[in-house]
């Protein structure tokens, strides 16, 4: 096991903060008699894109859960800027600047880009007693999050369904920054996307970090996150097998981690 899995002053930002923008304490989580993660161990520094990768069933959409409040740990704690944390819900974890885009994105295609960005979270003006959705500042604030956040140009008016697959996650993607998060927790983000695509979508998320995210990549794939991460933590049968930094490590030193938990 790699030192960094459980040496947190080592994890400690350059910035000088001594705290971990996220810290996974001694999680352990148990569905029935299934145990999916167990002694788990981890620090997310503040501004980083840290991977978590691992094989199917190695425990990651479970520590996604655990991030995003969908699930609480069985046992063990989670703390974020230094101060203890249990979400209830992904509504909490929202709350605290903590934000995922799922794999399946969950868009509305014959819905326009900014009606998916802002659905359930629209600017309101008032009448007399009455709200009402203010669709101009709605179609203002996409294409602000679109071009200050993501650095692209996508028509807020357009449907989703004339968007291609990388647009598609950016417009995920400028739905979590609508609510202004400190950390955006992305589920195989470029999965199924042509090569066009995926760099469209890397670059995007190399434009999150430049611009003060932090960012978790949940992933099975090393493509997915070779190039791209600064760290990467490798689950294995729900136990953290090594956190490395990518710089210092090859895909195959990783490939074998990932189907045996050890270094080949
Ligand atoms: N809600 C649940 N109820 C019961 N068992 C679960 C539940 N969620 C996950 N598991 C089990 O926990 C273990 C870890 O699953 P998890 O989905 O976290 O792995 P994963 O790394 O995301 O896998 P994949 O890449 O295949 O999605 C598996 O054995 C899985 O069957």
């Amino acid at each position: 096991m790699n030192s960094e899995t459980t040496d947190i002053a080592d994890d400690a930002p350059a910035s000088g903060k001594t705290e971990p923008k996220i810290a996974v304490d001694d999680v352990r989580k148990v569905f029935g008699r299934i145990v999916a993660l167990e002694d788990v161990n981890l620090t997310v520094r503040e501004n980083e894109i840290f991977a978590v990768v691992g094989d199917n069933g190695a425990g990651k959409s479970t520590l996604m859960n655990v991030l995003c409040g969908i699930h609480g740990p069985t046992t063990g704690s989670l703390r974020l800027d230094g101060r203890p944390v249990a979400f209830e819900s992904p509504d909490e974890a929202r709350a605290r600047g903590i934000e995922t885009v799922y794999q399946d994105l969950a868009l509305m295609d014959d819905l326009d880009v900014a009606t998916n960005i802002f659905m359930g979270n629209f600017p309101e003006r008032r009448i007399g007693p009455v709200s009402l959705i203010d669709w101009e500042e709605t179609y203002r604030r996409a294409e602000r999050i679109i071009e200050t956040h993501l650095e692209r140009t996508i028509d807020p008016r357009a449907e989703v369904a004339f968007h291609s697959g990388g647009e598609r996650q950016l417009v995920a993607i400028a739905r979590a920054l609508a609510f202004d998060p400190d950390v955006v927790i992305l589920d195989e983000p470029t999965s199924a996307l042509s090569v066009d695509a995926t760099e469209l979508v890397q670059d995007t998320v190399r434009t999150l970090q430049r611009n003060g995210k932090t960012i978790v990549i949940v992933s099975h794939s090393l493509d997915e996150i070779f190039g791209l991460a600064d760290r990467v933590g490798v689950l294995y049968q729900g136990r953290m097998a090594a956190i490395m930094d990518a710089d210092d490590v090859s895909k195959a030193e990783l490939s074998s981690l990932m189907v045996s938990g050890e270094r080949p």
